[in-house]
């Protein structure tokens, strides 16, 4: 594995500007968030890495498949799956997308060469917590989880509010690492009522987007014009460490 650049604040933020738009809006965008080489380094692994699960859910249950499961799936088998996802996402919760997960725990984070595990830590600490806390104004941030996600065409995440009773997360973040996109392909997220859309976002590259818990929000499906996977590192920033 690489050996990871060091990560650092980068120290042009406009962080009384950031608070001002999260206090109003409940969400803001953080450009140029990651040094020009660690959100670099990120992406190139990201898209080299083939740890990657695909997870679903049927229900209120979580299903994870292994690229090898997947190709081992004759092709009735993926026409059934499918038929399954995108007819609960009719008109219920439903997902479908690609993870890696970072452990919580501090001991399994700090023994991984995983460099998602080295971000994971970064922005659990606390000189980068303390920045959260002055741009959210919610004092008792204190903890952050993550994973990486990846959005390949067909893949997409229906409306919810990341509300989950017990894991106290304050505010939800995406940090982008897609690097090219057009709009058109898909995969932005939204924030919307069933009647209303106040804000469309693209795939982001270097960017870390916070919003709110809870609040409304979905990713639109993937296209199949789509040329690249819609890659991000996600999570919720928590006020208990677990
Ligand atoms: O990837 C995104 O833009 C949002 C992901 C999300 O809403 C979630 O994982 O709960
Ligand atoms: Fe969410």
């Amino acid at each position: 594995m690489q050996r990871f650049p060091t990560l650092a604040l980068n120290p042009k933020l406009d962080v009384a500007m950031f608070r001002d738009i999260y206090a109003r809006t409940g969400r803001v965008t953080i450009r140029d968030w990651l040094s020009t080489d660690v959100a670099a380094m990120l992406a190139a692994m990201l898209r080299g890495r083939s740890d990657w699960r695909q997870i679903l859910n049927s229900g209120d249950k979580t299903m994870e498949l292994t690229r090898d499961a997947r190709g081992q799936l004759s092709s009735a088998q993926q026409a059934t799956l499918d038929e399954a996802v995108y007819g609960a996402a009719r008109y219920g919760f439903q997902y479908r997308y690609e993870s890696i997960r970072v452990p919580d725990a501090a001991a399994e984070r700090a023994a991984s060469v995983d460099a998602l595990c080295r971000f994971a830590e970064w922005m659990s600490s606390e000189t980068v917590c303390a920045l959260f806390r002055e741009i959210t104004q919610h004092d008792d941030i204190c903890f952050a989880d993550a994973q990486a996600t990846a959005y390949s065409p067909g893949d997409f995440l229906t409306g919810h509010d990341d509300a989950v009773e017990g894991k106290n997360r304050r505010t939800a973040y995406v940090m982008g690492l897609t690097a090219q996109w057009r709009p058109e392909w898909g995969g932005l997220l939204l924030f919307h009522d069933s009647e209303e859309i106040t804000e469309a976002r693209p795939p982001q590259y270097n960017a870390l987007n916070l919003f709110r818990v809870p609040q409304v929000h979905s990713v639109t499906e993937v296209t199949k014009a789509a040329a690249y996977r819609r890659y991000a590192i996600t999570g919720w920033l928590r006020s208990q460490r677990p």
